[in-house]
């Protein structure tokens, strides 16, 4: 397929089919590479924008590629491209590869996040709204954009791409991209509009407008300074033998709190018979989804069934839940403690395997303390020896703390917390078996559990 790319309106043909090769090898190896296990097999351009001339010292592209792979339609992803005669050292771990051929022949591209130059210049387009070729950044006129700010790019472990702006801002840039509204800006917009505390404001954004469709591409947010997340406060307690109840207590009512905001920011509706069996239907269809890609979750397949035919059966018997738009994916590594003690939350994609439109739908609040009471219990696995008494003891503060702020004690409502305990526990197994196959134990431990479990 012919490739544009556009600069005020410059091109250059046949800068995807040089880097095709490169590219093909590269990507799969990286962290937020989303169709792992399946080969490369091609690339069409979906946008490309020059941000810097390839002919300067330094080049600097940035693409909206999509990967074709085997049994897919295959993802859209964000990159960009760095290209230099060739990599200072301290770039090394950003090398892409070397060109043979077609308009970079004889340069080496790399991913350009690592290097400075190119950081700044993305800080500067957030600062100035600027628009460049697809890229078109909108910011809060409220909050100031100090210049001159040192980037560092982020190298814990994501599922995007992270750069921190002199402590002072985070920009995190989504790597698998999707059109249409994302809720990791849409969320933190809304709750920024409702004033509520628990949610870093967005500062400024990005989008690449392309055919009509707007991919959010890129959101600045200010950085909790000195924060530690609530993964690591967890462990550090785990490893002194602490308990965690009273983090586990403020927790709980941090979420209640962003939960609230929601529900009064965005559509709300009830959910009956009608539309449980949808959710019921999409919870099987995933359970059985898992147990083809990884086997030893199928002994399990059957009694974690009932978990969701429960929650149906409950729906029949003319049960309702309230549902609201959630977080998504909650998890200990998502909440922030600052050092003041005050709890963030962070992190609106959802899961993000998850189609757009699935992610968007309101769904009932408890789906995020499933997500909360299933990390206190990996928190609790990873231990050595595990603790399960930890979790427990996690569990019921979360829960209490929730229930000081909401109103609702999600413990009183048995049925549904474990359907989304299981649905969230069979997503682990499947995202453990794609992404770290040495954590599988720790979701299969759950799922043995839950599978157990008598029904109330
Ligand atoms: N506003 C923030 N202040 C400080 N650190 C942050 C902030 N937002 C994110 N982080 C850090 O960046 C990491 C990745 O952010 P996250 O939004 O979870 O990205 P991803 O979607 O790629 O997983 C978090 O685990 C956290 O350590
Ligand atoms: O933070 P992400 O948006 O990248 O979320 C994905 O990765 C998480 C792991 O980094 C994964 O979370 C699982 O492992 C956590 C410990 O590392 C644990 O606290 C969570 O409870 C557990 O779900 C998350 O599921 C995935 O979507």
């Amino acid at each position: 397929m012919a490739d544009t790319v556009t600069r005020s309106g410059t091109t250059s043909p046949g800068l995807l089919a040089s880097l095709d090769p490169l590219l093909r090898e590269w990507l799969p190896r990286q962290r937020w590479f989303a169709g792992k296990g399946r080969p490369v097999t091609g690339f069409s351009q979906v946008a490309a924008t020059e941000l810097l001339p390839a002919g300067a010292r330094i080049g600097l592209y940035h693409l909206l590629l999509r990967a074709h792979q085997p049994q897919s339609p295959g993802d859209c992803y964000q990159l960009l491209i760095g290209v230099r005669e060739a990599l200072p050292p301290r770039l090394a771990p950003a090398l892409i590869g070397h060109v043979t051929s077609g308009p970079l022949a004889g340069r080496t591209v790399y991913d350009a996040l690592y290097d400075t130059r190119p950081a700044e210049l993305l800080l500067e387009a957030l600062r100035t709204g600027a628009r460049i070729g697809a890229l078109r950044c909108e910011r809060d006129p409220e909050q100031r954009i100090r210049s001159g700010l040192v980037p560092r790019l982020m190298t814990a472990e994501q599922s995007n791409s992270s750069l921190v702006y002199g402590d002072t801002f985070i920009l995190k840039l989504l790597r698998r991209v999707v059109p249409g509204v994302n809720p990791d800006l849409e969320l933190p917009l809304a709750l920024a509009r409702e004033h509520c505390p628990r949610v870093p404001a967005p500062t400024a954004w990005m989008h690449a407008d392309v055919d009509g469709d707007a991919y959010v591409v890129g959101v600045l947010q200010p950085f909790v300074q000195g924060a530690a997340d609530g993964w690591e406060l967890a462990l550090r307690e785990l490893a002194k033998g602490e308990d965690f109840a009273a983090e586990a207590r403020a927790l709980g009512r941090a979420t209640a709190e962003v939960h609230r905001t929601l529900a009064r920011a965005l559509p709300t509706a009830t959910l009956g018979r009608a539309q449980i069996q949808p959710l019921v239907d999409g919870m099987v269809v995933r359970l059985d989804a898992a147990a083809q890609a990884v086997p030893a979750l199928r002994p399990y397949a059957p009694a974690l069934r009932t978990a969701f035919t429960a929650l149906a059966d409950l729906a029949a018997e003319g049960h309702t839940w309230t549902a609201q738009r959630v977080h998504g994916d909650l998890h200990l590594g998502q909440c922030l403690r600052a050092p003041t003690g005050e709890w963030s939350l962070i992190d609106f994609e959802g899961e993000p395997a998850r189609p757009l439109a699935e992610r968007r739908m309101p769904q009932p609040a408890v789906r995020d303390v499933a997500g909360m009471l299933r990390s206190f219990d990996y928190a609790a696995r990873s231990a050595d020896p595990p603790a399960p008494g930890w979790a427990h003891t996690c569990r019921a503060a979360y829960c209490s703390g929730y229930a000081e702020v909401s109103g609702a004690d999600p413990r009183t409502d048995p049925v549904l917390l474990r359907a989304l305990e299981t649905d969230k526990a069979v997503y682990e197994v499947v995202y453990e078996a794609r992404h770290r196959p040495d954590w599988l134990p720790v979701p299969l431990s759950a799922i043995h559990r839950l599978a157990a479990a008598d029904l109330p």
